[in-house]
């Protein structure tokens, strides 16, 4: 059972080794806007990001002429991504590929030395139990189906040489393997996001997305409950609230709401509250939170990835103190 060795090696080694965060979704779904903050604010120099769509097996070009798309696990090294995964998760540099999404070719690999956090966002970072097995923290990204269409017509056109009904033709092409391998993937994370515009809210064009966060028990997560009580303004109308849903299994689970239109004087004291639970981390630049495209700034993209920070470090802690 090769997943239960690295299990073992992981929590058997001696010294430090790197905190793994995955971040699993389909094409523009927002991974890599999520791993650009945490790295501003945690510091390259602490934080390495690997993007696993390097780990195509064909090109552009040669993709072209397959019977399936770059979603499927046939068309990635899927067994390479696993043995660099597991020598990552134990410290070990890799020599990874590198697939440049301009020209759409694979170029000459690079050296990779873990740092002491590993974020790895991509297709299918979750999808086999032995990848699975070397992240302390999985996340998976959730938009709608309809505003990650438009995120990546707008994104492709513009930095990746297509046209409109190019991504279009892709996206229907593609939709078969993102049932069959990227959606499935939403089942191991730890933590689901969703950014949406809420239903049925005539809110000025600029507000940013609000934010739903499953919080499965996992892992243990800060208590956030007492925190947004006293954020919360008087008379109620809160703009921040924890709910129990029901999983897709028909399990209860914890799920953190932050609107769009969430007002500084609410979201401040919880993103206060959220920050001091990183053991006062004066190194962290909180400026870096909340980033989107040229100059959008969200507040719930921003408390999103401060909760990402708090279990980045609190799995630090513990693995120091085991
Ligand atoms: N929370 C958000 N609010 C507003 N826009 C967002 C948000 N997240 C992502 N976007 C926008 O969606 C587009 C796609 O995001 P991003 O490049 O992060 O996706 P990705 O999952 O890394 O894509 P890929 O895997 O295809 O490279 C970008 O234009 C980005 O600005
Ligand atoms: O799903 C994607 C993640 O960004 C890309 O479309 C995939 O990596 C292949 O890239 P492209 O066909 O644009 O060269």
């Amino acid at each position: 059972m090769p997943h239960r060795i690295v299990h073992m090696l992981r929590a058997r080694g001696s010294g430090r080794r790197p905190v793994m965060l995955a971040i699993a979704g389909d094409s523009a779904a927002g991974k890599t806007t999520l791993t650009r903050g945490l790295v501003r604010c945690l510091g390259a120099d602490r934080m390495t990001a690997v993007c696993v769509d390097d780990y195509h097996r064909f090109d552009r070009r040669e993709r072209a002429g397959r019977p399936f798309t770059a979603l499927h696990p046939d068309c990635n090294h899927v067994d390479i991504m696993e043995q660099h995964l597991q020598l990552l998760s134990l410290g070990e540099p890799i020599l990874k590929p590198v697939y440049d999404h301009g020209t759409g070719r694979l170029v000459r690999p690079e050296l990779v030395r873990p740092r002491d956090f590993v974020i790895v966002e991509g297709l299918l970072p979750l999808h086999t139990r032995l990848a699975r097995a070397c992240f302390d923290i999985t996340v998976y990204l959730d938009p709608p189906e309809p505003l990650r269409h438009a995120w990546k017509v707008r994104r492709d056109c513009a930095n990746r040489g297509y046209t409109p009904g190019q991504v279009r033709a892709e996206l229907a092409r593609r939709e078969p393997e993102s049932a069959a391998y990227i959606r499935p993937q939403r089942r191991w994370a730890d933590i689901v996001v969703r950014f949406a515009p809420v239903a049925g809210r005539a809110d000025p064009p600029d507000t940013p997305l609000s934010a739903e966060l499953l919080l499965r028990p996992t892992i243990d997560h800060p208590e956030l409950g007492p925190v947004l009580a006293e954020a919360a303004p008087p008379g109620g109308d809160t703009a921040m609230h924890l709910r129990l849903h029901r999983d897709t299994d028909g399990r209860p689970v914890d799920a953190l709401h932050v609107h769009g239109y969430v007002s500084p004087e609410e979201s401040g004291p919880v993103k206060k509250a959220i920050w001091e639970r990183l053991a006062g981390r004066a190194d962290l630049d909180p400026a870096a939170l909340g980033r989107y495209g040229d100059s959008g700034a969200s507040d719930p993209l921003a408390i999103t990835q401060l909760l990402l920070l708090y279990h980045l470090l609190d799995a630090d802690r513990r693995q120091q103190a085991a």
